[in-house]
């Protein structure tokens, strides 16, 4: 495959529009043009007779590639084809055009997520092309409601696993990336391998009072007490939770690369600890790296002008700390809030995932940190952290305990706002570099114990 053609499958991909609106709102056109396409430009994948493709959840595709050496435990690469919505303002470009200018393809979904869709078919499609068979079998799994929690798509294919009796050896999802200026006065990339993710509540919160006229208000309405209650949790932050353990193994890694005096600070936790959490609650990013987040998300209530209103509704989004459960939170939530004219409707939650081991006979992590090394060797620290989105990994917990969420890209400050924002954008380079990435990670999984020679130039 030629370099224009390599990069031109992204910018079809970019051109099908599969947003997921909202709760059972998809583009169901969009998704359904998404599987004609990936049969089309990937023509190898699709008629080799070791790997199996099916259809699960209507439009969620899951590939069975068989390898030859049955003693070995599969694994499996997962990504998601649903992006959320753009509206056309604010872009630089089209946001559903795909268009290639100036080393960037731009487009919704260039990052999150069908550069690993495509990545992935691609790097099988090359190895395919180049006749390589694989000792480990492998499952890829392109869910298509990702961002509409994965009920139909990767809560599904999970449950087909299930019943089919497989068990991973581990699993590697989108998550976190090379981070590329997120901390001041580190100047050099580091790779964050995240080994969990936040747990997730929302929480609607209602109050119902006697509707009437406006022109006689009583003295509070049920606007007017639930903007309390919610103001109430925004200003009251979430314990944190920073001495609880996978945080602090991140930064102690990182410690050595920074200058005097960051590193004896980072390298003594024992003793600055509670400044280095006091510092990290100051900035948005690192905030989430250390507590539960509450994210007031939508505000719902009355029906006209003149109307005192009987209801009102607002809906919280909590990201929750891997230290704390989602009845920890709930119990916390009810004593700030402290209103029993404040009903509360959990309309879904879901606790941390476990922590997915990071040690030396860590199969997944290991391959990662391998491949890693081997395609950006000028990236000297590769260490476990916190994925603080949520992914479609949290639905295979049943079949492995080695989940880990990584890109195989760069991301700074800049490019992570464009996540779910405007003006996502990958460079051709960093595209390419993620098909080589998955190219050399799937042989590299092929070895039992040692890493097996194999084929570097696509
Ligand atoms: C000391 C280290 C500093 C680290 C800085 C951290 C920078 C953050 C980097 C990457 C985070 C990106 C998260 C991307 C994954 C999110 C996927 C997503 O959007 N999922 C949805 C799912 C939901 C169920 C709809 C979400 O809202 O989380
Ligand atoms: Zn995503
Ligand atoms: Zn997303």
């Amino acid at each position: 495959m030629d370099r224009k053609s390599c990069t031109g499958v992204v910018t079809g991909a970019i051109h099908i529009p599969t947003v997921s609106f909202g709760p059972k709102e998809l583009n169901t056109t969009a998704l359904a043009e998404f599987g004609e396409y990936i049969h089309s430009v990937f023509p190898t994948v699709f008629k080799t007779s070791f790997v199996q493709h099916e259809v699960i959840g209507e439009y969620s595709h899951l590939f069975t590639v068989q390898g030859s050496d049955p003693s070995l435990q599969p694994y499996m690469l997962l990504a998601h084809s649903d992006v959320v919505p753009a509206p056309d303002e604010g872009w630089e470009v089209p946001p559903f055009s795909g268009l290639e200018r100036d080393g960037f393809i731009h487009g919704r979904g260039t990052l999150d997520n069908k550069n690993s869709v495509m990545a992935i078919l691609q790097a099988l499609e090359l190895l395919l092309l180049r006749n390589y068979i694989p000792r480990r079998s492998f499952f890829i799994a392109l869910g298509h409601d990702e961002e509409i929690s994965g009920h139909n798509g990767a809560q599904k294919i999970s449950a087909l696993l299930q019943a089919r009796g497989v068990q991973l050896a581990f699993i590697v999802d989108e998550g976190n990336f090379i981070l590329d200026g997120f901390i001041p006065n580190l100047k050099k990339p580091f790779a964050i391998i995240a080994v969990t993710e936040k747990g997730a509540i929302d929480l609607m919160l209602q109050v119902n009072m006697t509707p009437g006229h406006s022109s006689a208000p009583p003295k509070e309405t049920s606007i007017g007490i639930l903007a309390a209650a919610v103001s109430r949790l925004e200003q009251t932050p979430m314990p944190n939770m920073f001495g609880s353990g996978l945080l602090k193994m991140t930064l102690q890694e990182l410690a050595h690369e920074f200058p005097f005096p960051t590193n004896i600070i980072l390298s003594n936790l024992w003793l600055f600890g509670p400044l280095v959490s006091r510092l990290m609650e100051r900035n948005y990013i690192t905030n989430a790296l250390v507590t539960t987040t509450t994210a007031l998300t939508m505000f719902n209530a009355g029906v006209k002008v003149n109307v005192i209103p009987p209801v009102a509704q607002a809906i919280i989004n909590f990201r929750v700390d891997p230290a704390q459960t989602v009845q920890e939170v709930l119990e916390l939530v009810k004593n700030i809030v402290a209103d029993s004219r404040v009903q509360f409707h959990v309309l879904s939650a879901i606790d941390p995932p476990p922590v997915s081991p990071s040690d030396h006979q860590a199969l997944g992590y290991q391959l990662l940190r391998q491949t890693i090394r081997s395609v950006f060797p000028e990236v000297n620290i590769v260490a476990p952290g916190i994925c603080i989105g949520n992914t479609d990994s949290r639905h295979y917990t049943n079949l492995t305990t080695g989940i880990y969420r990584f890109n195989p890209l760069y991301l700074n400050p800049q490019s992570f706002r464009s996540i779910h924002g405007i003006n996502e954008k990958i460079s051709v380079r960093a595209y390419e570099t993620q098909v080589k990435f998955i190219f050399e990670f799937i042989q590299n999984a092929d070895t039992d114990q040692e890493p097996v020679p194999h084929l570097h130039e696509l």
